[in-house]
């Protein structure tokens, strides 16, 4: 079940058409061994919404995804303090099953990173670790991803070649209908554009749009229009912390700190 609504926007006079909290960290900090990479860091992701999280280099943005699938537990010096609620429960205890969490939590990757196989196993892949599916089940499932992804017509007729054969942005898309495939409720997109061409990077973003009808999505981009494109609310980071987040537009239009101002308008990153 989700969360109440996040009083903050109630407070904004959105109550009307306020989303609902899907992801809240609350008073997050990340260490790298002694490198304080997130500080104090409290902040909501909502449901059905783009969330882009823009700031200059270094400032923490890959290490907040990072933190929001657990993904930094695979090594043992790094470590958080504080919460992250999904759906009100907080992943980053130790009861949490890691797998479960990483199916609910997709991640993009910035360099599309299709696994050296099919592109029918690709998609396949995930289901079969978690489910043994008849045959016709799979392959109408793989199919279903594929056309969330809107990759199906482009590779219906050759399913069964190498996925590394694809274009940079066909792979992206097929790493989408990977993670599509395990059905996800929040997708996280690290900067899932940078590696593209202009083409490439319009198809993403107008697939973005359609899939937040579904899902919580949570956007890096170094990419200032795009965050105002495809996004609802916006986080400016600096040095490790949240400086500002707020509706996308006021983010860009009326920022209230002069870090986000100086930032969005090119005079620091
Ligand atoms: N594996 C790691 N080990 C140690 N320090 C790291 C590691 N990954 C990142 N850092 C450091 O943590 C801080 C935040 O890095 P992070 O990659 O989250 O920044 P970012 O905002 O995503 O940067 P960019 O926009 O360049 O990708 C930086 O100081 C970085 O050098």
């Amino acid at each position: 079940m989700n969360s109440p609504v996040d009083p903050a926007v109630s407070r904004q006079g959105l109550a009307a058409t306020a989303p609902v909290v899907k992801v809240a960290a609350r008073h997050l900090d990340f260490w790298y061994g002694a490198l304080h990479a997130l500080k104090d860091v409290s902040m909501s992701f909502y449901d059905r919404r783009v969330t882009a999280i823009i700031g200059p280099s270094g400032c923490g943005k890959s290490t907040l995804l990072r933190v929001l699938n657990r993904i930094y537990a695979l090594y043992p010096s790094q470590r958080t303090a504080g919460e992250v609620l999904l759906d009100g429960v907080d992943i980053l205890g130790a009861s949490v099953n890691l797998c479960r969490l990483r199916s609910r939590v997709g991640m993009i990757a910035q360099q599309p990173t299709p696994f050296p196989m099919s592109i029918h196993e690709n998609v396949a892949y995930g289901l079969r670790l978690r489910e043994t599916l008849p045959r016709s089940v799979l392959d109408g499932r793989v199919e279903d991803a594929l056309r969330r992804a809107d990759l199906w017509d482009e590779v219906k007729d050759r399913l069964a070649h190498s996925g590394a054969y694809l274009s940079g942005g066909q792979q992206q898309r097929l790493c989408i209908a990977r993670s599509l495939a395990v059905e996800p409720e929040v997708i996280l997109f690290d900067e899932p554009c940078s590696a593209l061409d202009p083409i490439s990077t319009q198809k993403i973003e107008e697939l973005i749009d359609r899939l937040k009808a579904d899902y919580t999505i949570v956007i890096v981009t170094h990419n200032m229009q795009q965050a105002a494109r495809i996004s609802d609310y916006c986080a400016f980071m600096y040095l490790g912390e949240v400086v500002e987040f707020d509706r996308v537009d006021r983010i860009f239009t009326a920022p209230h700190d002069r870090r986000t101002h100086d930032y969005i308008t090119g005079r620091i990153g």
